[in-house]
């Protein structure tokens, strides 16, 4: 068999259905697509690769998929802490994005997001952000891949003035990457707080014709719940139910505030859950009952959120909280084991947005979307199992090698594609800007 790459590793994590952890094995990639998954030492026999990688010490696993975030906001990692959500938006966040966020805002910010991604293992991120135009096009230069958020609100913004002209605006987005390779868009209005119902609807629609996700912020607090039983005599779940949202193409962020009957209607419909531990510890909203979504058969994939509620956009760190956080909500020390975060942050993500054929996964004909850590560390020894290493044990410097499409976007821990001397320069000017200015 050809092959144009030939990577070798001590470990890998395919996160195949079985949940194998490998021992020196080894992956070809022709066309950036993944030709086969085999012992190394077969691979060495039957496989000519113009290009062959050796990992000893590594674990090889599928690229990590950030299922929720708002990228450019790590130009306001640290403006507003220690606060709870809706005086963090209302008083700090929103006043501060009527202010500064325009095109030139969204690049730098979303290049910064992307360069801190890359380094941390994320190959694929799900956003929603004004001028998603402008994200989309930073992410396809640095050559990542990402799902972009055609946004809906109610108010005016300097991206748009009415809730019709964000939809507008998404169509046009939706038509200019149409065929791209690595950007998807997918609707996302807001939340059920931020959007009235004609709007809601007109999504639906647009969503089922087009056949792309439905990307919102749904049931964060018990403020959100009570505001809507105040204007609407019914739960947020339940007013998008009735408007006909919920199915197989929801994506639900947060989802803290759940009752048995909600958890059952999830599961019926297909409906999605993105869990964001680390922002809903910092906001107190709320926990996400974990154990029981995935019990009822609810796929449940991880998000950072945005970087001014985490404050960061380490994927690595969430599967970590995800896991410690789940058990602790389940009362058992069992529930959400290191696999079950692997899969949350990989093949459940890919699964909520769509691209589950793609990527999420180490399986032949899927693209060749990995990332590599050196597992060395002294902080990663002895190595009884990968995957616990990986979960439980691991941090962002260990991750030194990331391919995208079989396109190699991380070398040794340096981007390819980005100059991080540049992009670091220009958020501390931004930073500078937003504390002179207030
Ligand atoms: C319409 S663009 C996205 C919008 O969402 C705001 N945002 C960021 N994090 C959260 C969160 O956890 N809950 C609700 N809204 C959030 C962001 O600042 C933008 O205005
Ligand atoms: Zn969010």
């Amino acid at each position: 068999m050809q092959a144009e790459l030939l990577i070798h590793a001590q470990w890998m994590l395919p996160v195949d259905p079985e949940d194998r952890q490998l021992t020196e094995h080894a992956v070809a990639i022709a066309e950036g697509r993944i030709l086969a998954v085999l012992p190394s030492a077969e691979a060495r026999q039957s496989i000519q690769a113009e290009r062959v990688v050796e990992l000893p010490g590594h674990v090889l696993i599928p690229g990590l998929v950030n299922a929720h975030t708002h990228a450019a906001m790590t130009l306001m990692r640290g403006l507003a802490d220690d606060l709870p959500l809706m005086t963090w938006l209302h008083d700090h966040i929103w006043p501060a994005e009527q202010r500064w966020v325009d095109p030139a805002f969204v690049g730098d910010g979303t290049r910064l997001a992307v360069l801190e991604m890359l380094r941390g293992g994320v190959t694929c991120y799900n956003d929603m952000y004004f001028h998603p135009d402008v994200t989309a096009q930073v992410t396809a230069e640095a050559g990542m891949r990402a799902v972009i958020g055609m946004i809906v609100v109610d108010f005016p913004t300097g991206y748009a003035d009415c809730a019709d002209a964000y939809i507008a605006k998404g169509l046009c987005l939706h038509d200019q990457y149409r065929d791209h390779p690595l950007i998807r868009v997918a609707f996302a209005p807001h939340s059920p707080y931020a959007v009235c119902d004609a709007p809601l609807q007109r999504v639906r629609t647009l969503a089922d014709e087009l056949e792309v996700p439905i990307h919102l912020h749904l049931h964060e607090t018990h403020d959100e719940i009570v505001q809507s039983l105040r204007d609407h005599g019914e739960r947020p779940l339940s007013r998008l139910d009735r408007l006909g949202l919920i199915g197989p193409n929801l994506v639900s962020i947060h989802m803290t505030q759940l009752e048995e009957a909600e958890i059952a209607r999830l599961a019926e419909t297909g409906a999605h859950v993105v869990h964001c531990p680390e922002s809903n510890l910092k906001l107190a909203s709320g926990f996400c009952p974990v154990a029981r979504l995935l019990e009822a058969g609810v796929n449940v994939a991880l998000g950072t959120d945005g970087a001014a509620s985490n404050n960061d956009l380490n994927l690595l760190g969430e599967m970590r909280t995800a896991a410690l956080l789940g058990k602790g909500v389940a009362g058992s020390a069992s529930a959400v084991p290191a696999a079950a975060a692997l899969r949350m942050a990989t093949i459940n993500g890919a699964r909520a947005l769509g691209l589950e054929d793609e990527i999420g996964s180490l399986e032949p004909g899927k693209s060749a979307d990995l990332v590599a850590l050196d597992l060395r560390d002294p902080h990663t020894q002895p190595l009884y199992h990968p995957v616990s290493q990986l979960v439980y044990a691991a941090g962002r410097h260990q991750v030194r090698q990331v391919w995208i499409q079989g396109r190699q976007v991380l070398r040794d821990g340096m981007p390819t594609r980005l100059d991080t001397a540049e992009i670091v320069a220009t958020a501390q000017v931004w930073g500078e800007r937003l504390e002179i200015m207030g």
